[in-house]
């Protein structure tokens, strides 16, 4: 057995049968793989005649110059030249723009309106008379001065409100609660005149259409003489 293979061997053929022979037969003299299949000749040139040309330093082409890869296709990255790349795209419209030129593009302020300015459906504020600002209302209602002119709260059905309607003797009612109108009319901003139209009956609708963001409870709340109550079946007041 051990003849047959070395003369096997020998033979020069193939160098895998050795190992797979499971034979502890050390004195065989197992072929190198230089014998069986030498190395590629991949060094092109031994150094000869093309060493003084050749920077030592550049990197190793990737991939290799001999590779299967670059055998294969030729789809190596190239560097493009100006002319075959992309052209760059068109200016854009904003850089023709003049600065400063075109007023309807601008930011600045326009120089007039186009329209001049409506007046307020809804009256305006009025000149108060000196002394009679609403820091001089503040002052006064928390002065502890009677603004109310009655003794206790009321509860006052409309048929009564409706009797104080005159400019020295006016009651309103605004969110259920009736106020002594009177004092304020020189301080209101609107004017004694708007606040007059709700003398004598319930003001909450036309206070809350002209100005809903003014606490009216706060700033007549020294003027109060009452409940807003609905008209009793029985005539019999107070
Ligand atoms: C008694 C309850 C009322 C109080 C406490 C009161 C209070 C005020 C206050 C504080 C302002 C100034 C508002 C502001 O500067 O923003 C004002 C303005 C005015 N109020 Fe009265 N108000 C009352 C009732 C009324 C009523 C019932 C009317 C309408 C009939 C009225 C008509 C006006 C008008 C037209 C203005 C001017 C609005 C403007 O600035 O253009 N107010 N009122």
């Amino acid at each position: 057995m051990t003849s047959y293979l070395r003369s096997w061997l020998y033979s020069g053929t193939s160098s895998s049968a050795a190992a797979g022979s499971g034979h502890d037969d050390t004195s065989l003299d197992v072929p190198t793989l230089a014998r069986i299949s030498p190395p590629p000749d991949d060094e092109e040139d031994e150094g000869d005649e093309t060493e003084t040309e050749r920077d030592n330093d550049l990197p190793p082409a990737f991939p290799a110059l001999n590779s299967a890869q670059r055998m294969k296709s030729s789809s190596v990255p190239k560097f493009l030249t100006d002319s075959q790349l992309m052209p760059p795209p068109p200016p854009p419209s904003l850089a023709i723009r003049q600065p400063g030129v075109p007023a309807s593009s601008s930011l600045a302020v326009p120089t007039r309106t186009e329209k001049a300015p409506t007046k307020s459906k809804k009256g305006k504020k009025v000149e108060l008379a000196p002394g009679y600002g609403p820091l001089d209302w503040a002052a006064l209602k928390s002065s502890g001065v009677d603004l109310r002119g009655v003794d206790t709260l009321l509860r006052i059905p409309p048929s009564v409100l409706k009797q104080h309607r005159k400019r020295d003797d006016a009651w309103s009612a605004f969110n259920g609660k009736v106020y002594n109108i009177t004092p304020y009319l020189q301080y209101h901003p609107g004017g004694e005149k708007e606040l007059m139209r709700v003398a004598g009956r319930d003001g909450t609708k036309l206070f809350a259409e002209t100005h809903a963001w003014v606490n009216a409870e706060f700033m007549l709340d020294s003027c109060m003489v009452g409940f807003l109550i609905p008209e009793p079946a029985a005539r019999d007041s107070d």
